[in-house]
């Protein structure tokens, strides 16, 4: 029995696989109740040993989400000839996830990757990160950058079309008369959950996060109950959760799938050309957004980063950062030839 999984999990890793999941497509579920440990960390690399139930598991969805690296060929063919714009997240897509967020670098061969992609294709990182810390990150100029997942987005100089009342290029803020109140908010977590040890609070400009990656287990819960009922009192805030994270944002209807059309917008094609194919690769909940918006347009690329099965509507995979860094090589390579 695990011999035949272990068969089925490297044909399956090996060949190419059709994409039927394109129509039998699940619907997200959204958010189930705890989150804590479905990101891989340590455990994030090729070639990670899974058990047996993991194969088969694994094996299972993959047929669900096939890998955009081993079906690459394939999945590039449906983009001949059209115009492919480049979406990716930074925590999990381009960084590895790690225990400390300050320490979320990017490897130099990242860069290069995002650097040569950037070159034949419009590229933008969608993060729900600050604008200012993706960007100190990633350390890139000919890339858009959209913070606070997607509440703060700024174009480079060489696509702005337009400029903010202050005159900044290519800015769109649409959370900004909430800062005075996230300040508040923010003021209010931190007494809040000063007493829970290892939990901690980084301001992401339009949303707060708060961690727990470092708050031992049995404390999750009180952290989890703490955050929640001060968001119940702030009706212009709402909760979503990430990866051992809790996020603090505005209740405005604006997300990273907004965020994808807004810039494709600004760089000038529109929500519903048929020759533009937008390729989106992310890892958390956040980025079902995107993946959403991609799949309403029944063409593009959406591609979750799991090495485990998840819920998703992505219709296409990548294990982890490797391969994500693999896979823009390729892409790239692909462009030039
Ligand atoms: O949209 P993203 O770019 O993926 O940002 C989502 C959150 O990512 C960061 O937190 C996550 O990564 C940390 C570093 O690996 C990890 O320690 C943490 O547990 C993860 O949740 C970032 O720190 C958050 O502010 C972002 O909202």
């Amino acid at each position: 029995m695990v011999k035949r999984n272990l068969a089925k999990f490297n044909k399956t890793m090996g060949f190419q696989i059709s994409h039927s999941n394109r129509q039998k497509r699940k619907p997200f579920l959204g958010p189930e109740t705890d989150h804590d440990n479905d990101d891989g960390i340590n455990g994030s690399v090729i070639g990670r040993l899974l058990s047996p139930p993991d194969v088969a598991g694994y094996a299972s969805w993959l047929l669900k989400h096939p890998s955009a690296w081993s079906s690459f060929d394939s999945v590039m063919k449906e983009a001949k000839g059209k115009k492919v714009v480049v979406f990716l997240d930074y925590d999990g897509t381009l960084s590895p996830i790690v225990e400390d967020p300050d320490k979320a670098f990017m490897s130099a061969e990242m860069r290069a990757a995002v650097r040569e992609v950037a070159k034949y294709f419009p590229t933008s990182i969608i993060s729900g990160r600050s604008r200012d810390k993706v960007k100190e990150f990633v350390q890139l100029n000919d890339v858009y950058y959209a913070g606070s997942h997607g509440m703060d987005i700024m174009a480079p100089p060489r696509a702005v079309k337009s400029c903010d009342k202050k005159g900044n290029e290519g800015g769109f803020q649409p959370a900004k008369l909430f800062l005075p109140a996230i300040q508040e908010i923010s003021l209010e977590l931190e007494d809040k959950i000063r007493e829970i040890q290892g939990a901690r609070i980084e301001d992401n400009r339009f949303c707060i996060s708060v961690h727990y990656r470092q708050v031992p287990p049995k404390d999750h819960r009180i952290l989890k109950e703490k955050v929640k009922s001060l968001v119940e009192n702030r009706p212009e805030f709402r909760l979503t959760e990430g990866k051992m994270v809790l996020e603090v944002r505005p209740s405005i209807e604006w997300n990273k799938g907004d965020a994808l059309n807004y810039l494709l917008n600004t760089l000038g094609f529109s929500n519903h050309a048929k020759d533009v194919l937008p390729l989106y690769i992310g890892d958390d909940r956040t980025d079902e957004d995107a993946f959403k918006v991609i799949a309403a347009r029944r063409e593009g690329f959406p591609i979750i980063v799991s090495s485990i099965p998840k819920d998703t509507i992505a219709w296409y995979s990548l294990r982890d950062p490797s391969e994500v860094l693999a896979f823009l090589l390729r892409l790239a390579k692909w462009k030039k030839s």
